[in-house]
């Protein structure tokens, strides 16, 4: 199969480039960059025997899935491509709006959709083990932290937002992504979940969440060192979302985490 890269010539799009010069299954049909870019044309990418040009468009004949590593600004053209083309979308551009979340609901109608604001599959555990953690202790504190590189756009991350949605859930809290502000003064109120941001260096991506109560607390932790870590899981979920009718998936659907934790759960 092969896959198209949108935001080809970004951190993440050439790691997913790199990546799949090392696959022998999945193959790459088109380095998508955007209109006007100096790299036209040029390789988007230096890799001993291939050459992998950036263009401005997907060949859509030889093109099984697309990965989206973009911007905000680049998200709905690329829902609506994927739509008009029909053709499976791994979405993994962080920071999108309310009306972006409808829009992937809408082309789920159409297309197979998985948003994912991490690919790692640490990430995809941690969400539920938090996920359980939350629902089993009383009376917790839920603070999280994420550190990113100096270029990082969006904060909190993606990543901080979903553990929180997976923290909120399990707690039974009512967890808004408004709500995802780092803490300013005063005392902490009951039931809100705080977050910590730090933008440094060239520091890939690390998260953690903080479940405190009274005498004992507990640190669940996630770092990434390699954004092949980022590009592998994209390319696993492309791969297993060319085969999926519409609709809108996760990546713990990828990795069969639900399976594993429910028969966990039921011994
Ligand atoms: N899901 C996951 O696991 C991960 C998600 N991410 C997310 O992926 C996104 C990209 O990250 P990263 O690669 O570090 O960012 P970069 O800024 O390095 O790359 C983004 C690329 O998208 C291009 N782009 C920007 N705007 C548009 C547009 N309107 N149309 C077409 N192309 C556009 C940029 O081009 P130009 O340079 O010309 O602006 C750039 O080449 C971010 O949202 C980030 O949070 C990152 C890592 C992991
Ligand atoms: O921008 C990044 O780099 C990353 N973004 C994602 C996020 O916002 O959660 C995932 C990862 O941590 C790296």
């Amino acid at each position: 199969m092969a896959v198209a890269v949108l935001g080809a010539a970004g951190r993440m799009g050439q790691a997913v480039i790199a990546a799949l010069a090392q696959q022998s299954t999945v193959s790459l049909s088109a380095a998508v960059v955007r209109e006007g870019d100096s790299r036209i044309g040029e390789a988007v990418v230096q890799m001993p025997n291939q050459q992998y040009c950036a263009a401005t468009a997907v060949d859509w004949q030889a093109t099984d899935a697309i990965i989206d590593f973009s911007s905000v600004a680049a998200v709905s053209d690329h829902l609506a491509l994927a739509s008009r083309h029909r053709c499976p979308i791994v979405l993994c551009t962080t920071g999108l709006s309310e009306s972006q979340q409808r829009l992937i609901d809408t082309t789920a109608n159409n297309v197979a959709v998985l948003p994912a604001r991490n690919t790692s599959v640490g990430i995809a555990l941690l969400e539920k083990l938090t996920e359980l953690a939350t629902a089993t202790l009383p009376d917790i504190d839920i603070e999280i932290a994420e550190t990113h590189h100096k270029h990082k756009k969006d904060a909190p991350s993606g990543t901080a937002i979903a553990l929180a949605e997976a923290a909120s859930r399990g707690a039974g809290l009512a967890f808004n992504r408004h709500q995802a502000t780092p803490r300013g003064e005063g005392e902490r109120e009951a039931g809100s979940i705080g977050f910590a941001v730090t933008r440094a260096a060239d520091i890939v991506g690390e998260h953690s969440v903080l479940l405190a109560r009274l005498g004992e607390r507990m640190i669940l932790e996630h770092r990434v060192s390699d954004r092949k870590i980022f590009a592998d899981g994209a390319i696993k979920a492309a791969q297993w979302l060319a085969h999926q009718t519409p609709g809108r998936y996760q990546m713990s659907d990828v990795l069969g985490l639900n399976h594993a934790l429910q028969r966990l759960l039921a011994e």
